[in-house]
């Protein structure tokens, strides 16, 4: 049902034929303008690496709540551990069983940076920021590949949106969920992430082999398995703004199973999110100006900032914070 592409080609610093780019452009923006979600094989991150990261991160969440609570989420940055039911992608539902760990932008930039837990896993900063470098030159060829896709007359207009990731002015970043095996006994409207669509311009998602993330496409929601050495890519609500509605950003959720066995493990997913400088105004289908076919600009501007600032302070129930 989620199609897979290979990305052996198209690799960032790989030379690639024009002839090469346009292929998998044009599949790409079939892909995402349907299915809104695909499969990435050959993309080029080595297992070797991610699972370095995840388990690094794996150092942060064993450890007990009290030294993880010392670094908790700064609300300014969006960088640090947020605790087992503190967030809520869906305000509809009561309860998401999960730990995350955030490292945005900012903390990548000197001029701000964030508290690295080194004492409870001391590997992490140096292997996210090096995950996270790949992630980023990987999302760039993407972009690019969609822009050649969506056949716009400045291919770069995309990659050109996003210049200061890793950067105070972006709001890109690498997001690690630890998800904890279900107490016995748990309520039954208990699940691991609520329905929501990403808010950023594409998001690529690393899982473990346990599964329960589920797309909804088509109005049906379906299972989307970890495929060995795939990445699953997906649309987030800023580039399907951007394009004016021709690629899409589909809902998705994580479920726990009725099966025993299956509720006591623990799930971990890695998710590194792409999003638009802060100060591009999303809402307006800029990659097509003056195009006749692409719905009208939509009234009420709003920046790729004010876009995440707004959907954070919903998921922590609390007052919208500035942020870099
Ligand atoms: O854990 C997963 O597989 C999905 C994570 C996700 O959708 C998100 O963090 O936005
Ligand atoms: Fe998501």
């Amino acid at each position: 049902m989620i199609p897979v592409i290979d990305f052996d080609h198209c690799r960032p610093n790989v030379q690639v034929t024009d002839a090469k780019l346009e292929e998998t452009g044009k599949a790409l923006v079939d892909v995402l303008s349907s299915t809104g979600f695909a499969y990435l094989t050959n993309h080029g991150i080595s297992k070797e690496l991610i699972e370095n990261v995840r388990e690094a991160a794996d150092g942060i969440f064993t450890s007990p709540s009290i030294e993880k609570q010392k670094y908790a989420r700064d609300p300014i940055t969006n960088c640090g551990y947020i605790g087992l039911l503190t967030e809520k992608l869906d305000d509809g539902c009561p309860y998401e069983y999960k730990e995350a760990f955030h490292v945005a932008s900012p903390a990548l930039d000197p001029s701000i940076g964030m508290k690295w837990p080194h004492d409870l896993s001391p590997n992490f900063a140096a292997l996210s920021r090096t995950f996270m470098e790949k992630c980023k030159a990987l999302s760039l060829r993407i972009l690019e590949l969609i822009g050649i896709g969506l056949d716009l007359k400045d291919h770069s207009v995309l990659v050109d949106c996003q210049k200061l990731m890793h950067k105070s002015g972006n709001m890109s970043g690498l997001r690690i969920l630890y998800y904890p095996s279900i107490p016995d006994h748990s309520e039954d409207e208990i699940i691991r992430l609520g329905e929501h669509s990403d808010w950023g311009s594409i998001t690529l998602l690393f899982q473990d082999s346990v599964g329960g993330l589920q797309v909804n496409i088509d109005e049906k929601y379906v299972d989307a398995m970890p495929v060995d050495g795939a990445l699953l890519l997906n649309v987030g609500d800023s580039l399907e703004m951007m394009s004016g509605g021709r690629i899409k950003s589909k809902k998705h959720r994580v479920l726990i199973s009725d099966d025993e066995k299956h509720r006591k493990l623990v799930r971990r997913s890695m998710g590194y999110f792409v999003h638009p400088d802060n100060e591009v105004v999303m809402n307006q289908p800029l990659l097509y100006k003056g195009d006749p076919d692409v719905q009208e600009v939509v009234e009420d501007p709003i920046t790729s900032q004010q876009y995440v600032i707004k959907k954070l302070a919903a998921a922590h129930r609390s007052k919208p914070a500035a942020s870099y």
